[in-house]
């Protein structure tokens, strides 16, 4: 178990083999009796929907069950007004509470529902992709896109417990496995020591499933220190975003061909190149990243990076100053550094 200790809220992040079995219970031990709506996609609902209805049932919950589609595009307002409404007709008040039950989209957007419901209700994850156990359930980051624009509307709101079983990975696709994966290498090149060598040792898609405990504590426990330094992504919780800047542009670019950790890998890949070619990261660092995600089957390129809709894109981060972007670079493995730099000077710094 993991505990963040934040300002105005502490919760656990429970991390075990078995504990889908366990979830009415474990809802139990930090909400009494209420209605809960179940926020879930289709693909999730298929293999745990049921099963996680019944147990929270047993354990005294009235469920309300949202099940959405699969993919990037439920992310959306219109998804958010139409659980809201439902809710609303069912009469969910502020003491009720929203369970998200998947991978990253469907965490992105309860925990928005969660914030925005009469002004904000409790809320759970329940994490059942990588990406949800390595990153994106812990932290309070919620957000959904706007057209083009990558979650662009968000809040920051805390979940009260995190539960997370590296069972659901056993159902999980090779490639949703392989794309969350970007992501724990994103935390080992920003943590380096150990993490690292252990990134490092892993030479294919197998090895992430028999090292996946290790990997989600490893992943999140880093990203919980940083969080509990500075929540609201006032300054250090900015390194989270190593890859992002590009990857989230070439992500919406790619028009769903991209996977969010895919994109995050090809941007890493080039923005740490780029450096190197600068001397702000030290020689060798990309090659040694690189050799991480390939082992995998991750990509580490895209023509999309450059184009006049790429710089476009740019502009939306949301790290930048005015017209500055602020740059996630590694000055070394385990040394992430903040560099500004104007839009214009991009062009130059990718043919570096
Ligand atoms: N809030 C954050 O801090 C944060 C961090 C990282 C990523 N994200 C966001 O997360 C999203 C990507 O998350 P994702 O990769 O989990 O995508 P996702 O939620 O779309 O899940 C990927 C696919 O895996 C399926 N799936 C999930 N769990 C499964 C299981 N146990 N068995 C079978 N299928 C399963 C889903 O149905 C989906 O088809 C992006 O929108 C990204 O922006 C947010
Ligand atoms: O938790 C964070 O902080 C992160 O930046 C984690 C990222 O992996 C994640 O993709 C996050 O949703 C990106 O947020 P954004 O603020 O760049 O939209
Ligand atoms: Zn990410």
């Amino acid at each position: 178990m993991i505990t963040v200790t934040l300002p105005t809220k502490i919760y656990n992040i429970e991390i075990k083999s078995g504990l889908h079995q366990e979830i009415g219970g474990l809802v139990k031990s930090v909400w009494k009796p209420k209605k809960v709506v179940l926020i879930t996609d289709q693909q999730v609902a298929k293999h745990y929907l049921n099963d996680t209805v019944s147990q929270l049932e047993t354990a005294g919950f009235e469920v309300l069950t949202e099940v959405v589609p699969v993919g990037e595009q439920s992310k959306s307002l219109a998804t958010v007004s139409k659980i809201i409404s439902e809710m609303a007709t069912e009469g969910f008040t502020r003491k009720d509470g929203v369970v998200a039950l998947g991978g990253g989209v469907v965490g992105d957007l309860s925990g928005l529902v969660s914030s925005l419901y009469m002004r904000g209700i409790p809320f759970i994850q329940i994490a059942t992709s990588l990406t949800a156990m390595v990153d994106s359930s812990v932290g309070g980051k919620t957000a959904v896109n706007l057209g083009e624009v990558k979650n662009i509307i968000g809040t920051f709101h805390q979940p009260d417990l995190v539960i997370i079983d590296p069972d659901f990975l056993r159902t999980l696709s090779q490639r949703n496995l392989v794309e969350g994966y970007g992501e724990v290498v994103k935390c080992s090149a920003l943590e380096g020591g150990e993490f690292f060598e252990l990134t490092g040792r892993i030479t294919d898609p197998v090895g992430i499933l028999t090292n996946a405990t290790e990997l989600i504590q490893r992943s999140i426990g880093f990203k919980a220190d940083v969080v509990m330094k500075d929540e609201k992504e006032q300054n250090l919780r900015r390194i989270l975003n190593f890859g992002h800047t590009f990857g989230h542009a070439i992500e919406l670019l790619g028009h769903g061909e991209l996977k969010h950790g895919e994109a995050v890998s090809i941007g890493m890949v080039r923005i740490s190149q780029c450096f190197e070619n600068i001397g702000v990261t030290q020689k060798g660092i990309t090659s040694e990243i690189t050799d991480r995600l390939l082992a995998v089957g991750l990509p580490i390129d895209s023509d999309l990076i450059g184009t006049d809709e790429f710089l476009e894109h740019l502009k939306n981060d949301k790290k930048n100053d005015g017209k500055q972007l602020n740059l996630v670079a590694l000055s070394e493995i385990g040394l992430p550094i903040i560099v500004p730099k104007s839009l214009e000077s991009i062009p130059e710094f990718l043919n570096s």
